[in-house]
């Protein structure tokens, strides 16, 4: 079984480098369900030589046992097992090496099959370091035609981009052009650098912008990053002549800032309740400005009405919700959520916005009919795959990356054309030379919330 496994394996090996000598001249690849394709098949045989080495591995371990016998369970854990788990690993690393070499041919063998493609469709692809051209022959059947014609959302989810549509007598092509994404490295800047535009850069290619799509959600166990990503954006907030409020019921780092944003920051729970009450009262007043008949202008927001940004950072609600022990406690949890509610569901127009962060997101937490009005969603660090459902809901990975660079995590912006989250590394920031502190005050000082 191993040797022919090994004699199929040299046999496709040919075809690979046949294959990647057309890649290297970069000539066109034809994909389609139809035709051999040598990659899936190698990766196959891969699959196939792991399981035996499995299988070898049980049945060594087996044997020391069962014989009994000292010196042979001695020579089969020393020589054995270590040979057997390198060579598991060499198979493993292949197969990914080889996923990765034929991402492109993976993807698009799966879409034609997710996009519920006829099986006879022939996708010719063109890659280069700035453009991927994906190019679907078109056959005779009217209804494929159709189909082919109307690719472009679908395929967006799946490169991550919108393509250029261009459409021919004998084919549909779709044009990419790959920008690969660079991490933001947040810097200290001489003076304040204030602006009136509400896209917030947050690098690797997302750019947010509440107005659009209201609130942030940010889920991510202890040392993940949440603390530095919460301080950058808290800064672009202020850059944005936001006026700010921060409930930090575990009174750790967002706490501390009340020595600089005053009574802004609470950390109690009737402070909390306090700062949440103002955030509705303040939003209420808003709209009753701008419904009066003498200001109404139709479709308008908070920026037309001259209002500014107003965030409430509500740092770890699930541990404010748990400190409600006694009847008191849970009155004012409730008015504090019933509070949130309302800034979730109303808030957008009026400028009115709200970042919630959970070490763990709960049902109970919030639950997913809010959850689903948060606009920017963010997993940072490792989070379980219930953990992430918590988070993105309908809008879950399909794999899981390797979130071991710090500050990385997953992230999905709604109303993009992306489907589920993505990949994402929050804005570097190098804390020997930025010291958040000293950013703020520019910005305290400077603006006119924090200046009394
Ligand atoms: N964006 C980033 N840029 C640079 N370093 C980072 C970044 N994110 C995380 N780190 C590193 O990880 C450490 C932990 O980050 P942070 O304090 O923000 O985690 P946290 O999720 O807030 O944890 P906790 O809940 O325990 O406070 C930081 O001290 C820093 O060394």
């Amino acid at each position: 079984m191993l040797s022919l496994g090994s004699i199929r394996g040299g046999k496709i090996m040919w075809q690979l480098l046949r294959e990647r000598r057309a890649r290297v001249r970069g000539e066109p690849i034809v994909v389609s369900p139809l035709l051999p394709n040598a990659f899936v098949d190698y990766i196959d045989i891969l699959k196939f030589n792991q399981r035996i080495l499995s299988f070898f591995l049980t049945f060594w371990i087996a044997v020391g046992f069962i014989s009994g016998n000292w010196l042979a369970e001695i020579v089969v854990s020393v020589t054995g097992i270590p040979i057997l788990f390198k060579q598991y690993k060499y198979f493993k690393n292949l197969r990914h090496f080889f996923r990765y070499e034929y991402e492109t041919d993976y993807k698009l063998l799966n879409f034609i099959q997710e996009a519920d493609l006829d099986e006879s469709t022939v996708v010719v692809y063109e890659e280069n370091s700035s453009e991927l051209l994906v190019r679907f022959l078109k056959s005779n059947n009217p209804t494929l035609i159709n189909q082919l014609e109307n690719l472009e959302k679908s395929l967006a989810s799946l490169f991550g981009i919108l393509p250029e549509k261009r459409i021919d007598t004998q084919s549909v092509d779709y044009v990419f052009t790959l920008v690969k994404p660079e991490r933001l490295v947040v810097t200290a800047t001489e003076e304040p650098e204030f602006t009136d535009d509400m896209n917030i850069d947050l690098g690797y290619g997302v750019v947010y912008n509440p107005i659009k799509t209201p609130h942030v959600l940010i889920g991510g166990g202890t040392g993940s990053g949440k603390t530095i990503y919460i301080s950058f954006f808290l800064i672009e907030l202020m850059r944005r002549h936001s006026i700010i409020y921060i409930a930090d019921p575990k009174n750790s780092d967002l706490g501390n800032l009340s020595h600089y944003l005053d009574d802004h920051v609470a950390v109690t729970p009737n402070n909390i309740a306090r700062i949440t009450r103002l955030a509705v009262e303040e939003m209420e007043e808003r709209y009753s400005i701008m419904n009066d008949p003498l200001n109404f202008k139709y479709g308008s927001n908070f920026v037309d009405h001259g209002f500014n940004p107003l965030w409430l950072i509500f740092d770890e609600m699930g541990a404010f919700q748990a400190s409600a022990t006694d009847k008191e406690g849970k009155k004012i949890v409730d008015e504090v959520m019933s509070n949130i509610k309302q800034i979730i569901l109303l808030g957008r127009q009026a400028g009115c916005f709200i970042l919630v962060a959970a070490q763990q997101m709960r049902a109970e937490t919030l639950n997913s009919d809010l959850r689903d009005n948060l606009g920017l969603r963010i997993a940072l660090g490792n989070n379980s795959p219930d953990g992430l459902r918590m988070i993105f809901n309908a809008h879950m990975p399909a794999s899981l990356p390797d979130v071991s660079v710090k500050g990385s995590g997953l992230i999905y912006v709604e109303s993009t054309e992306k489907k589920g989250a993505e990949y994402w590394e929050s804005p570097f920031v190098d804390t020997t030379k930025f010291n958040f502190i000293d950013e703020l005050l520019k910005y305290k000082t400077a603006d006119k919330y924090f200046s009394e």
